[in-house]
């Protein structure tokens, strides 16, 4: 009986090895998503390996597809990711979520890396951290800064729904995901191959939905519509982690995301109860945000 039971244990783990394995296909070796397992209410538990606040200081990078310069630096206090996307050739480059604090940070690895920056965008207007785009503006001539139009922020470039933000050979589409702000896009590669999902989907998790238009029936149908119709192998790269999990697959957080594996319904009740304190410097970041975080310079 007992070497029954030892049998169908190991079965089961063999299994669900198995459909980690498919889930984790596509990482390569950006693979350094931790094990999150959901609480009752879809937020994750603090994972034993998360290295503590504030120690991070990290960049990763890697070729993601030919020709493709790639690199996810950390911002600790907020916990932003900001992602540097360059064409290896012509050293054109696009900035995805710079943060005030790190500015300095990422214009130097800009100069080292000899790119030039053209466009800094931010995946929607955030209220957790000010934008280091205003900032940057005043450190590079010719730089772009760019935005959803539906967000009503400043902006050079006002973004919609199918719009391309081009860097040399390389493009990034955008798909509009509102439901944490009116405003909040992602944006996904030529080749569909990798996803900034800005707030809206977070790696186990998603963007909150109780303040600046949050709509938690609308981010659903962003994130179902709009993120889980790509291919299964697409990273998955979001505005913020709070665990140390750095990249996902879309494959990945249609098995596994606690929030978003449910019903719309018991999503609905998920967001409803999420009750999280409001972030510390909302009142600054948003009016700073909304004009591009220069006021605050
Ligand atoms: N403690 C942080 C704010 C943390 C927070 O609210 N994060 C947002 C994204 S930034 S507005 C969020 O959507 N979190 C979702 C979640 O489930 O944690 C601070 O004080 O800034």
């Amino acid at each position: 009986m007992c070497s029954l039971l030892t049998k169908a244990a190991a079965a089961a783990a063999a299994r669900r090895q198995d459909r980690l394995r498919v889930a984790l296909r596509g990482l390569g070796e950006q693979s350094g998503a931790s094990s999150v397992s959901p609480a009752g209410d879809g937020r994750p538990r603090a994972a034993a390996g998360a290295p503590p606040r504030g120690r991070r200081r990290y960049s990763t990078g890697t070729r993601l597809s030919d020709g493709l310069l790639f690199r996810q630096l950390f911002e600790s206090e907020s916990s932003t990711y900001t992602y540097l996307l360059a064409d290896a050739v012509s050293k054109d480059a696009v900035l995805i979520d710079p943060v005030l604090e790190t500015v300095d940070r990422d214009l130097k690895l800009i100069e080292e890396l000899g790119l030039r920056l053209k466009t800094a965008v931010n995946t929607h207007c955030h209220a957790d951290h000010v934008t280091g785009t205003g900032l940057m503006k005043t450190r590079l001539a010719g730089l772009k800064s760019a935005i959803s139009k539906s967000s009503g922020a400043a902006a050079d470039v006002l973004l919609s729904e199918g719009d391309r933000i081009t860097f040399g050979n390389h493009y990034l589409t955008v798909r509009e995901t509102p439901g944490h702000t009116d405003g909040c896009v992602t944006l996904v590669t030529q080749d569909e191959g990798v996803a900034f999902t800005g707030d809206a989907l977070l790696i186990r998790g998603c963007g909150r939905t109780d303040f600046q238009q949050g709509c938690s029936k609308r981010l659903y149908a962003s994130i179902q519509q709009k993120i889980f119709t790509l291919p299964d192998r697409c990273l998955v790269y979001p505005a913020h982690d709070y665990l140390g999990q750095t990249v996902s697959t879309v494959g990945e957080e249609r098995a596994f995301n606690p929030r978003l594996t449910k019903s719309l319904e018991d999503f609905v009740a998920i967001m409803n109860n999420l009750n999280l304190p409001k972030p510390s410097k909302i009142d600054i970041s948003v009016p700073a945000n909304l004009v591009c975080g220069v006021h605050h310079v």
